[in-house]
């Protein structure tokens, strides 16, 4: 462990508690003198003051990044001082601890680095058929050797993508292969929790806090303790809880509703979100403040439109686990690749895990056939010259998006009702639209005398289709 500080106290006080923890510790009290140091040893961990009568710490952060070396960085910045603690992160450090000195806080990160060296380094990163992230693309390559550095360090990640692009993914990825991997990853859908509750949700209560409040209970720092926290859909988060949220990232220790003390959370932040967060900063719907603390390091998810290359790899995996589940071997048919690679996929790797699953059930014997695909036919890519043509795609069944106001109006020839009465919104969307959808069915159904391929045409599905819809449905022939 190298201690670099040129204010005796604090060096005193950083050795001590170091060695207090069984720790072997030398100290420099400037740049050349810590340069010195490092020349002839190897440490598990340098803690660097910024400001040396010498230069900055941060360039020592750079040096030892920049040498390909593995030892963590830390540094040590004065309070309130979120830009240093923000380029040192964003520099390669792997955590940084504030002046006044918390001690609870400098044990439990250097515990952290300690634990690095035992984890994964980025050269031990895991092939990528371990990967939960697949694709050969050259976009997926890079994605993860920059997870695998990533993982190292303790800076707040802010992954961008669009839906289904896999942002959870990812960040569990960087949780598997940090020293956290032991402890919880817990990812939160900042949108889904009624603003009400927030506060108690994010930093848990004690007992009788208010009404209601009948045992103490953890939120969700305290429950990701150690481990990793992912803020998912981060730019839903109302502005009075983006404040409170702020603090708790920069004091690093949050205070339950109802208690009087605080107490200090090790947990490392990853946010995610599909809308542009810097727009939502303009406009002034997300706080700059929060947003320059969580946007340390962007982490990027490429749509899968833009890395076609990667389906093969996707579908044998999503395949395998499809197949795996129902006991069936999955495979495509002719044409099937093709066709799927002229979709544009607007609901990404997800969207393409739920058209394969949908074409199996629809699949004789476990082979995909082009028309087992149910590819929603608006959203069709251009297919760039040369490509072969996709054939001919139904439309998903059920209610068409076509009448909504914005989308694709119905192709000429093409039925195409008025969406229902909505003048009343269901309360559960999906018991609403199997209820439509049933109805669509037993009509088409009731109008062909139950001749199934006949209603099939009329709703413009296949037999198969219609065959697992009514299954799924529960709509059965009558008797007699
Ligand atoms: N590169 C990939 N390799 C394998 N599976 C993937 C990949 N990317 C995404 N997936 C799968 O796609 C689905 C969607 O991924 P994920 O939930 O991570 O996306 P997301 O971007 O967080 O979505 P949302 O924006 O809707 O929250 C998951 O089932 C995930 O396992």
């Amino acid at each position: 462990m190298l201690v670099v500080d040129d204010e005796d106290d604090l060096r005193e006080l950083l050795e001590i508690t170091l060695l207090k923890m069984g720790l072997d510790v030398d100290s420099a009290a400037d740049l050349r003198h810590a340069r010195a140091l490092l020349a002839g040893a190897d440490y598990d961990l340098v803690l660097t003051d910024m400001r040396l009568p010498d230069g900055l710490g941060l360039e020592l952060v750079r040096e030892i990044a920049s040498s390909g070396r593995n030892t963590p960085v830390a540094v040590v910045t004065a309070f309130g001082s979120a830009e240093n603690a923000v380029v040192a992160l964003k520099a390669g450090a792997f955590d940084y601890v504030t002046k006044p000195l918390q001690l609870d806080q400098l044990r439990m990160m250097v515990q952290s680095a300690l634990k690095l060296n035992t984890a994964h380094s980025p050269a031990a990163a895991p092939e990528p058929a371990d990967s939960r992230l697949k694709g050969s693309s050259t976009a997926m390559q890079a994605l993860r050797a920059q997870i695998a550095r990533l993982a190292r360090s303790m800076a707040p990640i802010a992954i961008t993508g669009e839906s289904g692009s896999g942002k959870e993914l990812a960040a569990r990825e960087i949780h598997a292969q940090s020293s956290r991997a032991d402890k919880p990853f817990i990812a939160v859908n900042c949108g889904a929790i009624p603003e009400a509750l927030m506060e108690a949700e994010f930093f848990g209560y004690r007992k009788g806090a208010f009404t209601g409040a009948a045992d103490e209970r953890d939120g969700f720092f305290q429950a990701a303790n150690g481990g990793t926290l992912m803020l998912d859909e981060v730019a839903d988060l109302p502005l009075p809880m983006q404040v409170k949220l702020l603090r708790a990232i920069q004091e690093r220790r949050v205070r339950k509703i109802g208690a009087t003390a605080e107490e200090p959370v090790d947990v490392r932040i990853v946010s995610a979100t599909h809308q542009n967060l810097a727009r939502c900063v303009e406009e002034g719907k997300f706080r700059q403040d929060l947003f320059y603390r969580l946007n340390v390091i962007e982490l990027s998810l490429p749509p899968l439109r833009d890395r076609l290359d990667d389906l093969p790899v996707l579908i044998e995996a999503i395949l395998a686990r499809l197949s795996a589940a129902g006991g069936q071997k999955a495979v495509l048919g002719p044409g099937v690749l093709d066709a799927l690679r002229s979709y544009s996929f607007p609901g990404n790797v997800r969207e393409l895990e739920n058209v394969l699953e949908r074409a199996l059930a629809f699949s004789n014997d476990g082979v995909i056939d082009v028309n087992d695909l149910s590819l929603k036919g608006a959203k069709l890519a251009d297919a760039p010259a040369g490509a072969p043509v996709a054939p001919a795609l139904t439309e998903v069944p059920g209610l068409s998006t076509a009448a909504v106001p914005g989308a694709m109006p119905a192709p000429p020839g093409e039925r195409m009702p008025p969406l229902p009465d909505l003048a009343v919104l269901p309360s559960n969307l999906p018991a609403y639209l199997e209820r439509v959808e049933r109805e669509i069915i037993v009509r088409a159904l009731q109008e062909t005398q139950y001749n199934r391929t006949q209603a099939a045409q009329l709703l413009g599905i296949s037999f198969r289709q219609l065959r697992y819809q009514m299954q799924k449905l529960g709509i059965q022939e009558p008797e007699g």
